[in-house]
Protein backbone atom coordinates (compact mmCIF):
# COMPACT_ATOMS: atom_id res chain seq x y z
CA UNK A 1 0.00 0.00 0.00
CA UNK A 2 2.60 2.47 0.99
CA UNK A 3 4.81 1.96 -2.20
CA UNK A 4 1.56 3.24 -4.18
CA UNK A 5 0.31 5.89 -1.79
CA UNK A 6 4.11 7.23 -1.53
CA UNK A 7 4.69 7.23 -5.30
CA UNK A 8 2.01 9.69 -6.05
CA UNK A 9 1.67 12.93 -3.91
CA UNK A 10 -1.91 15.09 -3.51
CA UNK A 11 -5.40 13.67 -2.86
CA UNK A 12 -5.30 9.80 -2.96
CA UNK A 13 -8.66 9.46 -3.51
CA UNK A 14 -8.99 11.64 -6.31
CA UNK A 15 -6.01 10.66 -7.85
CA UNK A 16 -7.09 6.43 -7.78
CA UNK A 17 -4.79 5.63 -5.23
CA UNK A 18 -7.79 2.70 -4.22
CA UNK A 19 -7.47 -0.09 -2.41
CA UNK A 20 -8.71 -2.96 -4.10
CA UNK A 21 -12.67 -3.15 -3.81
CA UNK A 22 -13.67 0.48 -4.23
CA UNK A 23 -14.26 3.32 -6.29
CA UNK A 24 -13.30 6.52 -5.04
CA UNK A 25 -16.98 7.90 -4.42
CA UNK A 26 -17.91 4.83 -2.13
CA UNK A 27 -15.01 5.10 -0.15
CA UNK A 28 -16.77 4.62 3.60
CA UNK A 29 -16.13 7.37 6.41
CA UNK A 30 -13.69 5.97 8.64
CA UNK A 31 -12.48 7.33 11.78
CA UNK A 32 -9.25 6.40 13.33
CA UNK A 33 -7.97 6.94 16.64
CA UNK A 34 -4.04 6.79 17.75
CA UNK A 35 -3.70 7.06 21.92
CA UNK A 36 -0.14 7.59 22.50
CA UNK A 37 0.10 9.57 19.49
CA UNK A 38 2.86 11.99 20.43
CA UNK A 39 5.32 9.40 20.93
CA UNK A 40 8.49 7.24 19.33
CA UNK A 41 5.68 5.73 17.62
CA UNK A 42 3.11 7.47 17.76
CA UNK A 43 4.29 10.61 15.77
CA UNK A 44 5.46 8.00 12.42
CA UNK A 45 2.02 6.11 13.00
CA UNK A 46 -0.17 9.36 12.60
CA UNK A 47 1.80 10.28 9.56
CA UNK A 48 1.45 7.03 7.76
CA UNK A 49 -2.39 6.79 9.10
CA UNK A 50 -2.81 10.32 7.19
CA UNK A 51 -1.61 8.82 3.96
CA UNK A 52 -4.32 6.39 4.16
CA UNK A 53 -7.38 7.34 1.79
CA UNK A 54 -9.58 4.61 3.91
CA UNK A 55 -9.29 7.02 6.79
CA UNK A 56 -11.62 10.01 6.73
CA UNK A 57 -11.36 11.37 10.25
CA UNK A 58 -7.67 11.20 12.31
CA UNK A 59 -7.89 11.71 15.69
CA UNK A 60 -4.54 12.13 17.82
CA UNK A 61 -4.25 11.88 21.58
CA UNK A 62 -2.03 11.80 23.95
CA UNK A 63 -1.30 13.14 27.62
CA UNK A 64 1.51 15.66 26.19
CA UNK A 65 2.93 17.36 23.00
CA UNK A 66 -0.51 16.03 20.84
CA UNK A 67 -0.87 20.11 19.17
CA UNK A 68 2.49 19.89 18.10
CA UNK A 69 1.66 16.55 16.42
CA UNK A 70 -2.05 17.23 15.41
CA UNK A 71 -0.68 20.37 13.89
CA UNK A 72 1.90 19.16 11.89
CA UNK A 73 0.48 16.37 10.56
CA UNK A 74 -2.43 17.99 9.37
CA UNK A 75 -0.88 20.33 6.85
CA UNK A 76 -0.76 17.17 4.79
CA UNK A 77 -3.33 17.41 1.57
CA UNK A 78 -4.25 13.96 2.11
CA UNK A 79 -8.17 12.94 2.60
CA UNK A 80 -8.20 12.97 6.32
CA UNK A 81 -9.45 15.35 9.13
CA UNK A 82 -6.93 15.89 11.77
CA UNK A 83 -7.97 16.96 15.06
CA UNK A 84 -5.65 16.63 18.38
CA UNK A 85 -6.90 15.40 22.09
CA UNK A 86 -4.60 16.42 25.01
CA UNK A 87 -5.24 15.05 28.57
CA UNK A 88 -7.96 13.03 30.51
CA UNK A 89 -10.64 15.51 29.94
CA UNK A 90 -9.82 15.00 26.22
CA UNK A 91 -10.17 11.27 25.95
CA UNK A 92 -13.72 10.58 25.83
CA UNK A 93 -13.70 13.22 22.91
CA UNK A 94 -10.93 11.90 20.77
CA UNK A 95 -12.74 8.48 21.04
CA UNK A 96 -16.66 9.28 20.21
CA UNK A 97 -17.33 7.62 16.49
CA UNK A 98 -14.10 5.42 16.40
CA UNK A 99 -13.72 2.90 13.51
CA UNK A 100 -10.39 1.52 15.21
CA UNK A 101 -8.45 2.69 18.05
CA UNK A 102 -4.42 2.22 18.24
CA UNK A 103 -2.75 2.06 21.33
CA UNK A 104 0.59 2.88 20.86
CA UNK A 105 0.52 4.37 24.89
CA UNK A 106 3.32 3.79 27.47
CA UNK A 107 6.74 3.47 27.97
CA UNK A 108 8.95 1.55 25.83
CA UNK A 109 12.35 -0.91 26.79
CA UNK A 110 15.81 0.22 27.87
CA UNK A 111 18.98 -2.07 27.16
CA UNK A 112 18.72 -5.21 29.37
CA UNK A 113 14.73 -4.83 30.39
CA UNK A 114 12.33 -7.62 29.02
CA UNK A 115 8.92 -6.61 28.15
CA UNK A 116 7.69 -7.85 30.81
CA UNK A 117 9.44 -5.64 33.24
CA UNK A 118 7.22 -2.37 31.54
CA UNK A 119 3.99 -4.60 32.75
CA UNK A 120 3.73 -2.25 36.26
CA UNK A 121 3.55 0.95 34.22
CA UNK A 122 2.05 -0.17 30.93
CA UNK A 123 -0.57 -2.45 32.59
CA UNK A 124 -2.31 0.84 34.23
CA UNK A 125 -2.09 2.80 31.50
CA UNK A 126 -3.41 0.30 29.00
CA UNK A 127 -6.73 -0.21 31.79
CA UNK A 128 -7.19 3.06 32.23
CA UNK A 129 -7.48 3.46 28.24
CA UNK A 130 -9.72 0.28 27.98
CA UNK A 131 -12.24 1.68 30.30
CA UNK A 132 -12.80 4.99 28.34
CA UNK A 133 -13.04 3.11 25.13
CA UNK A 134 -15.75 0.69 26.73
CA UNK A 135 -17.44 3.96 26.99
CA UNK A 136 -17.23 6.04 24.25
CA UNK A 137 -16.33 3.69 21.39
CA UNK A 138 -17.85 0.09 22.58
CA UNK A 139 -17.93 -0.95 19.18
CA UNK A 140 -14.53 -0.01 17.68
CA UNK A 141 -11.64 -2.49 17.06
CA UNK A 142 -8.57 -1.88 18.95
CA UNK A 143 -4.99 -2.91 17.93
CA UNK A 144 -2.95 -2.85 20.84
CA UNK A 145 0.55 -2.61 20.61
CA UNK A 146 1.66 -1.10 24.15
CA UNK A 147 4.02 -4.01 25.59
CA UNK A 148 3.52 -6.44 27.07
CA UNK A 149 1.34 -7.51 24.77
CA UNK A 150 0.83 -10.71 25.77
CA UNK A 151 -0.83 -9.44 28.89
CA UNK A 152 -2.08 -5.75 27.64
CA UNK A 153 -4.36 -7.78 25.21
CA UNK A 154 -6.05 -9.94 28.44
CA UNK A 155 -6.09 -6.82 30.54
CA UNK A 156 -8.60 -4.70 27.36
CA UNK A 157 -10.08 -8.27 27.60
CA UNK A 158 -10.91 -8.29 30.88
CA UNK A 159 -11.97 -4.65 31.42
CA UNK A 160 -14.28 -4.67 28.42
CA UNK A 161 -16.15 -8.16 29.79
CA UNK A 162 -16.41 -6.03 33.15
CA UNK A 163 -18.09 -2.84 31.00
CA UNK A 164 -20.07 -5.23 29.28
CA UNK A 165 -18.63 -4.37 25.94
CA UNK A 166 -16.40 -7.28 25.28
CA UNK A 167 -16.56 -8.65 21.21
CA UNK A 168 -13.39 -11.20 20.92
CA UNK A 169 -13.48 -10.34 16.97
CA UNK A 170 -12.74 -6.58 17.96
CA UNK A 171 -9.71 -6.77 20.04
CA UNK A 172 -6.07 -7.76 18.66
CA UNK A 173 -2.30 -7.94 19.48
CA UNK A 174 -0.69 -6.30 17.07
CA UNK A 175 2.37 -8.99 16.02
CA UNK A 176 2.83 -7.62 12.50
CA UNK A 177 6.81 -6.10 13.60
CA UNK A 178 7.00 -10.19 14.31
CA UNK A 179 5.90 -10.73 10.48
CA UNK A 180 7.82 -8.20 8.95
CA UNK A 181 11.11 -8.61 10.33
CA UNK A 182 10.67 -12.77 9.51
CA UNK A 183 9.91 -11.48 5.95
CA UNK A 184 13.16 -8.91 6.14
CA UNK A 185 15.55 -11.87 7.75
CA UNK A 186 14.26 -15.19 6.03
CA UNK A 187 14.18 -12.96 2.37
CA UNK A 188 18.14 -11.68 3.22
CA UNK A 189 19.09 -15.45 3.48
CA UNK A 190 16.72 -17.02 1.25
CA UNK A 191 18.02 -14.76 -2.10
CA UNK A 192 14.69 -14.10 -2.76
CA UNK A 193 12.88 -10.79 -3.68
CA UNK A 194 11.54 -9.43 -0.32
CA UNK A 195 8.76 -7.71 -1.97
CA UNK A 196 6.94 -11.04 -2.29
CA UNK A 197 7.81 -13.00 0.61
CA UNK A 198 5.23 -14.02 3.27
CA UNK A 199 5.92 -16.08 6.63
CA UNK A 200 3.49 -16.87 9.74
CA UNK A 201 4.32 -15.36 13.19
CA UNK A 202 2.22 -17.37 15.94
CA UNK A 203 2.35 -17.43 19.22
CA UNK A 204 2.98 -14.28 21.36
CA UNK A 205 5.04 -10.82 21.38
CA UNK A 206 8.51 -11.67 23.57
CA UNK A 207 11.46 -13.73 23.27
CA UNK A 208 10.82 -17.19 22.96
CA UNK A 209 6.65 -16.80 22.73
CA UNK A 210 7.51 -15.27 19.09
CA UNK A 211 7.57 -18.22 16.80
CA UNK A 212 8.15 -17.68 12.80
CA UNK A 213 6.80 -20.55 10.91
CA UNK A 214 9.65 -20.38 8.18
CA UNK A 215 8.69 -24.30 7.31
CA UNK A 216 5.58 -22.48 5.70
CA UNK A 217 7.25 -19.25 4.53
CA UNK A 218 6.42 -18.40 0.25
CA UNK A 219 8.11 -18.33 -1.87
CA UNK A 220 10.30 -21.59 -0.03
CA UNK A 221 14.24 -22.23 -0.46
CA UNK A 222 16.04 -24.78 0.73
CA UNK A 223 17.35 -23.37 4.09
CA UNK A 224 19.61 -25.46 6.04
CA UNK A 225 18.01 -26.34 9.65
CA UNK A 226 21.36 -24.32 11.18
CA UNK A 227 19.90 -21.22 9.30
CA UNK A 228 16.12 -21.43 10.25
CA UNK A 229 17.15 -21.57 13.81
CA UNK A 230 19.68 -19.10 13.37
CA UNK A 231 16.34 -17.05 12.08
CA UNK A 232 14.20 -17.99 14.14
CA UNK A 233 16.20 -16.55 17.15
CA UNK A 234 17.20 -13.09 15.21
CA UNK A 235 13.37 -12.93 14.46
CA UNK A 236 12.48 -13.73 18.31
CA UNK A 237 15.26 -11.09 19.22
CA UNK A 238 14.20 -8.12 16.96
CA UNK A 239 12.93 -6.38 19.64
CA UNK A 240 16.09 -6.40 21.56
CA UNK A 241 18.09 -5.95 18.72
CA UNK A 242 16.60 -2.77 18.10
CA UNK A 243 16.57 -1.74 21.87
CA UNK A 244 20.18 -2.33 22.32
CA UNK A 245 20.93 -0.08 18.78
CA UNK A 246 19.66 2.36 20.56
CA UNK A 247 21.36 2.29 23.54
CA UNK A 248 18.85 3.95 26.25
CA UNK A 249 16.68 5.88 23.48
CA UNK A 250 13.74 3.53 23.34
CA UNK A 251 12.91 0.84 21.33
CA UNK A 252 12.07 0.07 17.75
CA UNK A 253 9.24 2.97 16.61
CA UNK A 254 9.61 3.48 12.73
CA UNK A 255 9.51 -0.28 11.49
CA UNK A 256 6.96 -0.52 14.37
CA UNK A 257 4.84 2.51 12.79
CA UNK A 258 5.47 0.86 9.33
CA UNK A 259 3.70 -2.50 10.72
CA UNK A 260 0.99 -0.95 13.29
CA UNK A 261 -0.02 0.92 9.61
CA UNK A 262 0.10 -2.48 7.58
CA UNK A 263 -2.40 -4.07 10.16
CA UNK A 264 -4.28 -1.10 10.64
CA UNK A 265 -4.55 -0.96 7.03
CA UNK A 266 -5.58 -4.72 6.80
CA UNK A 267 -8.45 -4.31 9.97
CA UNK A 268 -9.80 -1.00 8.01
CA UNK A 269 -10.21 -2.92 4.72
CA UNK A 270 -11.85 -5.98 6.40
CA UNK A 271 -14.55 -3.54 8.07
CA UNK A 272 -15.35 -2.17 4.61
CA UNK A 273 -15.67 -5.60 2.82
CA UNK A 274 -12.78 -6.40 1.20
CA UNK A 275 -12.64 -10.21 1.29
CA UNK A 276 -9.52 -12.51 1.86
CA UNK A 277 -7.79 -10.47 4.15
CA UNK A 278 -5.68 -12.41 6.15
CA UNK A 279 -2.91 -11.27 9.06
CA UNK A 280 -1.25 -12.82 11.75
CA UNK A 281 -2.29 -11.13 15.22
CA UNK A 282 -2.45 -11.74 18.88
CA UNK A 283 -6.41 -12.49 19.39
CA UNK A 284 -8.77 -14.83 21.31
CA UNK A 285 -8.36 -17.82 20.15
CA UNK A 286 -9.57 -21.52 20.61
CA UNK A 287 -6.46 -23.50 17.88
CA UNK A 288 -4.32 -24.38 20.92
CA UNK A 289 -5.10 -24.82 24.81
CA UNK A 290 -4.06 -21.14 26.02
CA UNK A 291 -7.62 -18.44 25.63
CA UNK A 292 -4.88 -15.91 23.60
CA UNK A 293 -2.78 -16.52 20.40
CA UNK A 294 -1.18 -14.77 17.82
CA UNK A 295 -1.94 -17.25 14.22
CA UNK A 296 -3.36 -15.68 10.72
CA UNK A 297 -6.51 -14.27 11.02
CA UNK A 298 -8.83 -13.54 8.34
CA UNK A 299 -10.56 -9.94 8.99
CA UNK A 300 -14.33 -8.86 8.00
CA UNK A 301 -16.50 -6.38 8.80
CA UNK A 302 -17.16 -7.35 12.09
CA UNK A 303 -13.40 -7.85 13.06
CA UNK A 304 -11.90 -11.40 13.18
CA UNK A 305 -13.67 -13.04 10.75
CA UNK A 306 -11.88 -16.85 11.06
CA UNK A 307 -8.61 -17.74 13.29
CA UNK A 308 -7.05 -19.77 11.25
CA UNK A 309 -5.20 -22.89 12.42
CA UNK A 310 -1.89 -23.47 12.52
CA UNK A 311 -0.94 -25.69 9.83
CA UNK A 312 1.76 -28.71 9.30
CA UNK A 313 4.36 -27.98 12.07
CA UNK A 314 7.83 -28.82 11.20
CA UNK A 315 9.62 -30.80 13.98
CA UNK A 316 11.86 -27.63 14.78
CA UNK A 317 8.01 -25.71 15.35
CA UNK A 318 6.62 -27.98 17.26
CA UNK A 319 9.10 -28.43 20.59
CA UNK A 320 8.83 -24.73 19.60
CA UNK A 321 5.40 -24.81 20.70
CA UNK A 322 5.19 -26.60 23.45
CA UNK A 323 8.85 -24.30 24.73
CA UNK A 324 6.36 -21.12 24.41
CA UNK A 325 3.14 -22.58 26.40
CA UNK A 326 4.13 -21.95 29.56
CA UNK A 327 5.62 -18.62 29.75
CA UNK A 328 2.52 -16.94 27.56
CA UNK A 329 0.41 -18.27 29.86
CA UNK A 330 2.03 -16.42 33.00
CA UNK A 331 1.49 -13.86 30.68
CA UNK A 332 -2.12 -13.83 29.80
CA UNK A 333 -2.62 -14.97 33.58
CA UNK A 334 -0.63 -12.16 34.84
CA UNK A 335 -2.79 -9.78 32.43
CA UNK A 336 -6.22 -10.91 33.94
CA UNK A 337 -5.15 -11.26 37.30
CA UNK A 338 -4.18 -7.89 37.14
CA UNK A 339 -7.32 -6.63 35.51
CA UNK A 340 -9.82 -8.16 38.51
CA UNK A 341 -8.05 -7.22 41.50
N1 LIG B 1 3.69 -4.47 19.65
C1 LIG B 1 4.90 -4.23 19.21
O1 LIG B 1 5.37 -4.92 18.31
C2 LIG B 1 5.71 -3.11 19.75
C3 LIG B 1 5.32 -2.46 20.89
N2 LIG B 1 6.04 -1.41 21.38
C4 LIG B 1 5.56 -0.76 22.59
O2 LIG B 1 4.86 0.44 22.27
C5 LIG B 1 4.86 1.30 23.41
C6 LIG B 1 5.22 2.72 23.00
O3 LIG B 1 6.53 2.80 22.54
P1 LIG B 1 7.16 4.22 22.09
O4 LIG B 1 6.23 4.94 21.20
O5 LIG B 1 8.53 3.94 21.63
O6 LIG B 1 7.21 4.98 23.50
P2 LIG B 1 7.29 6.57 23.77
O7 LIG B 1 7.64 6.76 25.19
O8 LIG B 1 8.14 7.22 22.74
O9 LIG B 1 5.80 7.05 23.50
C7 LIG B 1 4.73 6.67 24.31
C8 LIG B 1 3.72 7.77 24.30
O10 LIG B 1 2.63 7.35 25.12
C9 LIG B 1 2.15 8.49 25.79
N3 LIG B 1 1.35 8.11 26.94
C10 LIG B 1 1.74 7.70 28.17
N4 LIG B 1 0.67 7.49 28.95
C11 LIG B 1 -0.41 7.74 28.19
C12 LIG B 1 -1.81 7.71 28.41
N5 LIG B 1 -2.32 7.36 29.59
N6 LIG B 1 -2.63 8.04 27.39
C13 LIG B 1 -2.12 8.40 26.19
N7 LIG B 1 -0.83 8.47 25.92
C14 LIG B 1 0.02 8.15 26.90
C15 LIG B 1 3.42 9.27 26.15
O11 LIG B 1 3.11 10.64 26.45
C16 LIG B 1 4.23 9.11 24.88
O12 LIG B 1 3.98 10.16 23.96
C17 LIG B 1 5.84 0.67 24.40
O13 LIG B 1 5.12 -0.03 25.39
C18 LIG B 1 6.61 -0.30 23.55
O14 LIG B 1 7.16 -1.35 24.29
C19 LIG B 1 7.17 -0.96 20.74
C20 LIG B 1 7.58 -1.57 19.58
C21 LIG B 1 6.94 -2.73 19.03
O1 LIG C 1 11.34 -4.97 21.94
C1 LIG C 1 10.60 -4.07 22.42
O2 LIG C 1 10.62 -3.70 23.59
C2 LIG C 1 9.63 -3.43 21.50
C3 LIG C 1 8.95 -4.48 20.72
O3 LIG C 1 8.01 -5.10 21.16
C4 LIG C 1 9.57 -4.90 19.47
O4 LIG C 1 10.41 -4.18 18.90
O5 LIG C 1 9.21 -5.99 18.99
Amino acid sequence: MFRSMLAKSASPVKQGLLHRGFASESVPDRKVVILGAAGGIGQPLSLLMKLNPLVSSLSLYDIANTPGVAADVGHINTRSQVAGFMGDDNLGKALEGADLVIIPAGVPRKPGMTRDDLFNINAGIVKNLSIAIAKYCPQALVNMISNPVNSTVPIAAEIFKKAGTYDEKKLFGVTTLDVVRARTFYAGKANVNVAEVNVPVVGGHAGITILPLFSQASPQANLSDDLIRALTKRTQDGGTEVVEAKAGKGSATLSMAYAGALFADACLKGLNGVPDVVECSFVQSTITDLPFFASKVRLGKNGVEEVLDLGPLSDFEKEGLEALKAELKSSIDKGIKFANQ
